[in-house]
């Protein structure tokens, strides 16, 4: 069973247009609307790839009621905490290519003792739980130490802990040792404080999140792939897509399949990136389903070439 824990979850509208530019009026050639959140797009795929997985989500509001409607509907097992607040509402504007422009709203406040019940539900839902999985922004209201927290109260219980994340919610994560981090490019070279142009700074940078805590680095680069830094040292790989739809969610599949395979060598590395890849030939955040996982397609590579300069 995997636990998933997304404090700021959202409904994701995805809207396609030919060209973006600024300061236009530009009509959509289609729109859809997905339940959305980081946490919460690692148990549909886990669901999708029939892996056991609980979403738990803070949700308020109208769009709240409107986010629970469209998990059930997918067939989620979800734990739902109301909260006052209301769930946040993200636009992705997708261009021909795979290209996606993000806009991510804060979120809804949640007060202390939303977060202390939210808190509460994770706690009853991670006993017997292989992995709980913290991914996600925090909205206004979560202190930056949320997911170190997560980390210290299950880790004595033996229950891993992974946290996808950014900025300072990452960086205190690292502190309280959490079993696995998956930072994309921009995340892990923030976290760093240096750009990461070459595989070898990737490689570099992973292992200072190492020495500040967290036991495996999974970094995904987009068309590069991912990097895998843990205690048996580094791999890579990558799983070229020709014509990508989209990447709204194709980390949070690259984790998934990570998690599904056991997290760990390149067997689970291998799994994560043919997840990944099929996530991006689907549109929006469509969670890839077993017929579209092609596993011919993914390369691991042993001995990376450090001097590799990403492409993207
Ligand atoms: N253009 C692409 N071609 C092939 N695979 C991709 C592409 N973009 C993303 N992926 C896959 O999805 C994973 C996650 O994408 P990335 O953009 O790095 O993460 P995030 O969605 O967290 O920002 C990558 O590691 C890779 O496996
Ligand atoms: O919590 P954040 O960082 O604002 O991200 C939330 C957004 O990320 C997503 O989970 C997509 O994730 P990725 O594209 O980074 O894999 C969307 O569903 C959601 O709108």
């Amino acid at each position: 069973m995997i636990v998933t824990v997304t404090l700021n979850p959202s409904l994701d509208r995805t809207m396609e247009v030919d060209v973006l530019a600024r300061g236009q009026v530009i009509r959509a050639r289609s729109a859809r609307l997905d339940p959305g959140g980081k946490g919460v797009n690692v148990t549909r795929a886990l669901l999708a790839g029939r892996v056991p997985s609980v979403a738990v989500v803070p949700v308020g509001g109208p769009e709240g009621d409107r986010l629970r409607q469209l998990l059930l509907a997918e067939g989620l097992t979800v734990r739902a905490v109301p909260v006052a607040g209301h769930t946040r509402s993200n636009v992705t504007v997708a261009e021909p290519g795979g290209v996606a422009t993000k806009l991510n709203e804060p979120g809804a406040r949640l007060s202390h003792g939303e977060l202390a019940e939210v808190a509460r539900v994770v706690a009853a839902e991670s006993a017997g739980a292989g992995w709980v999985a913290g991914c996600g922004s925090l909205p206004p209201g979560v202190p930056d130490d949320i997911y170190a927290q997560l980390c210290r109260r299950l880790a004595p219980a033996g229950i891993r802990v992974a946290v996808d994340s950014s900025g300072p919610a990452l960086l205190a994560a690292l502190a309280a040792g959490p079993d696995l981090v998956k930072p994309n490019r921009e995340e892990l070279a923030e976290a760093v404080g240096s750009p990461v142009g070459r595989l070898a700074d990737v490689v570099a940078a992973a292992r200072q999140l190492r020495a500040r805590g967290a036991r495996s680095v999974l970094v995904s680069l987009g068309a590069d792939g991912a990097v895998l830094v843990d205690d048996d040292g580094v791999i890579a790989g990558d799983a070229p897509v020709e014509n990508p739809k989209s990447t709204v969610g194709a980390g949070d599949a690259l984790l998934a399949g990570f998690l599904a395979a056991g997290a760990r060598g390149p067997r689970a590395l291998a799994e994560a990136l043919a997840w990944g890849a099929a996530a991006v030939r689907l549109p929006a955040s469509r969670m890839p389903r077993r017929p579209d996982i092609r596993r011919d397609i993914v390369r691991i590579h042993a001995r990376p070439d450090l001097d590799q300069r990403l492409m993207t």
